[in-house]
């Protein structure tokens, strides 16, 4: 099906080209088992049966027999309710880009072709000044010791759209070990499948010719002296496992996805999750080879040198701003 005014393109739908278009009918509808369900408790770091994902509310009292989830890391009032008002107000400050599946996106990092792996600067000149309290105050968390920004995307999820995210593995070729997302105006959910797959998908091969930056303690090591597994082959998940887990996104919570959930599992948010506004900021690192020593370190340090920089976004948009309101 080719691309749709609404910004939908293959088998990706939303509720608007699902109507105009009929197009409903080539959705795979995402038949997932609530019986397999498990909601991760980001207070005892275990996942519970259950699917609601209000369940992890229960804590201490939860029933059931736990299971362990590796790779999260969920930090629940990572910004205040000013900060988050105020972070949105720029925000919408700034022209949305129309995406897939219902979306909105404003995306600032290089350009990657994940297909060719080709990475180029392109007009990347790093990130909007507003969002920088938020960069600076990873440093707060040990886990994302050292963790350099190189890309980072607004998005937003409106229910009225049907918005939703099909279930993927963000590129490993290009994009490291730790995932992270700041979540704004609205709960939602991120529903985890286990991948079996094909390892050409999503560049998952590359991450077995790299090492993890996460030590099994929960340190970073980012001289690569841990060399005894590759990154895909460190973090499998050793049992059967025949679960979805379902990770709460707390508004203005901050969200760290690495190991296990990062490699193994297909993450997604389903269209029945998004019950109101929701918008995202969600963060990538280099993988190791675009790193200091890396192979590829020359384009690496080139565009990590743009990532440094902040811009105002109101002189930077006052030319549309003047445009529109002449
Ligand atoms: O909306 C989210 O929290 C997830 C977004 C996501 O998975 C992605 O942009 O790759
Ligand atoms: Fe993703």
């Amino acid at each position: 099906m080719k691309p749709r005014p609404c910004g939908c393109k293959g088998c990706r739908t939303c509720l608007i080209c699902e109507k105009f278009y009929g197009a409903e009918s080539l959705k795979l509808s995402l038949k997932l088992d609530k019986n397999k369900g498990y909601v991760y408790c980001p207070f005892c770091n275990k996942a519970w049966p259950g699917w609601e994902i209000d369940e992890y509310k229960q804590h201490p009292n939860h029933s059931g027999e736990p299971i362990n989830y590796p790779g999260i890391y969920i930090e629940p009032d990572f910004i205040t309710a000013s900060e988050e008002e105020e972070l949105i107000k720029c925000i919408d400050q700034v022209p949305w880009d129309i995406s897939q599946s219902g979306r909105r996106k404003q995306n600032y990092g290089p350009k990657t072709n994940f297909k060719k792996k080709k990475i180029v600067p392109g007009n990347f000149e790093g990130f909007p000044e507003f969002s920088k309290f938020l960069q600076d105050r990873f440093k707060s968390i040990d886990l994302l010791r050292d963790y350099q920004v190189i890309e980072q995307c607004s998005l937003e999820y409106d229910p009225s759209k049907g918005a939703s995210i099909d279930p993927h593995i963000d590129d490993c070729w290009i994009w490291g070990e730790r995932i992270v997302t700041v979540n704004c105006l609205s709960d939602s959910v991120l529903t985890m499948t286990v991948f079996k797959g094909d390892i050409k998908k999503y560049n998952l091969y590359c991450a077995d010719e790299y090492y993890p930056v996460v030590q099994p303690d929960g340190s970073i090591d980012l001289e690569f002296i841990n060399k005894d597994k590759t990154m895909l082959d460190s973090c499998k998940p050793n049992e059967e496992i025949d679960a979805i887990i379902r990770i709460p996104l707390i508004r203005r919570s901050i969200i760290v996805m690495y190991g296990e959930s990062r490699y193994h599992w297909e993450h997604c948010i389903l269209r029945e999750d998004i019950t109101s506004r929701r918008v995202c900021i969600a963060y990538r690192e280099f993988t190791p080879p675009y790193l200091t020593n890396g192979a590829y370190h020359e384009i690496g340090n080139e565009i990590t040198t743009r990532a440094k920089k902040f811009w105002d976004h109101k002189s930077k948009y006052k030319k549309d701003d003047e445009i529109i309101d002449t």
